[in-house]
């Protein structure tokens, strides 16, 4: 059955998810900021909404489409790994905020936009608290090139996607180091320890960090130069500057501002982030590269769980 979308954020992302709607024979509108089209134009009929802006572009998207005649049973599908800077929020509790009665569903997994354009095969997860709204985007996106799985943890889903950008950056900085497998396999490892902790205690399950949107992505971006996350990490390790970095990047990278709202969160919490920390502290320019390594090998010594 054809349904109606509208993908609203056309970079990397917002294009490719509408390519893979389209591709399975969906009516497809893409909007970003430039289009000639308004968005009341592009969302007039539309049954799915789907959401890849980047995180700053959230709440004003938001507002946006809030001023404008939304039905109770339109799906928002929210594609956005990163957390806002002024409440902490993720993307799917301000769009749930906004539209309460709506069925909000988070869309995340290890999906480098630019390996699904080439037509390889990826996998994905739609999570959401309303299963019969996440089974049809189930089917909207599935296809024998895109598999894609349902989950009732939206917010782990969500989190898992987002705070994997913060330990992308950290392995980038690792292979730009030249620190070896061991050293990688030990910062991935413990990145997901710190992932399931701060998870944990923000309402999140651990299985769902062991799934494709956690330990998934996970593995994606730490290990590919294609991440934009991966690239800022290398660049810093290699001697760049940050502003360098990001003046040269294609697109964005949430982790740099998803680090700063994730650490100032969890020092306020309580919660023991010693990778994310280290990686705040190289963006910010207090520590070097080098430095942080040496800091996170001589932390006190402790037993192996995701507990501090
Ligand atoms: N690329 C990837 O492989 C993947 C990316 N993601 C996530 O998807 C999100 C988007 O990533 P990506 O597409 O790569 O990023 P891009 O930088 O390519 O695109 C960002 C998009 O956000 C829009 N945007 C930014 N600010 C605003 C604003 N204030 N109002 C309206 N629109 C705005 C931009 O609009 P405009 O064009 O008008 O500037 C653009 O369409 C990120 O959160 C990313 O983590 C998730 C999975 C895979
Ligand atoms: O989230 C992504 C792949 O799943 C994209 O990663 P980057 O934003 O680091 O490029």
């Amino acid at each position: 059955m054809e349904t109606k979308i509208t993908v609203i954020g056309a970079g990397a992302w917002g294009s490719t998810l509408a390519f893979l709607a389209e591709a399975n024979g969906h009516q497809v509108r893409l909007w970003s900021r430039q289009s000639s089209s308004t968005l009341a134009d592009v969302l007039a009929d539309a049954e799915i909404v789907v959401s890849a802006v980047s995180m700053k572009g959230v709440r004003p998207v938001v507002e946006q489409v809030k001023s404008l005649e939304i039905g109770k049973q339109v799906i928002f599908v929210t594609a956005t790994k990163g957390l806002d800077a002024s409440t902490t929020c993720t993307p799917s509790q301000i769009w749930q905020a906004a539209f309460p009665a709506n069925s909000v569903v988070v869309l995340a997994g290890p999906n480098l936009s630019k390996e699904i354009q080439a037509g390889l095969p990826a996998a994905t997860v739609v999570g959401s608290h309303d299963l019969e709204a996440a089974k049809l985007v189930q089917t909207v996106f599935n296809s024998g090139r895109f598999r894609v799985y349902t989950n009732d943890d939206p917010l782990g889903v969500e989190l898992g996607g987002t705070l994997k950008n913060v330990m992308a950056i950290a392995a980038g900085a690792c292979d730009g180091l030249q620190l070896g497998t061991n050293a990688k396999a030990a910062l991935v490892t413990r990145g997901l320890a710190e992932i399931i902790r701060i998870g944990n205690h923000w309402g999140a399950k651990t299985d769902t960090f062991y799934g494709l949107s956690g330990l998934g992505d996970l593995l994606a971006t730490c290990n590919s130069p294609l991440s934009r996350n991966y690239q800022v990490g290398y660049g810093l390790a290699i001697g760049k500057s940050l502003t360098e970095i990001l003046t040269n990047l294609e697109g964005t990278a949430e982790g740099v501002n998803t680090s700063q709202v994730l650490v100032h969160l969890a020092n306020q919490q309580g919660i023991s982030v010693p990778i994310s920390s280290e990686v705040d502290r190289l963006l910010q320019g207090n520590v070097t590269p080098q430095a942080a390594v040496n800091s996170l090998m001589l932390r006190d010594v402790k037993p192996e769980t995701h507990l501090p």
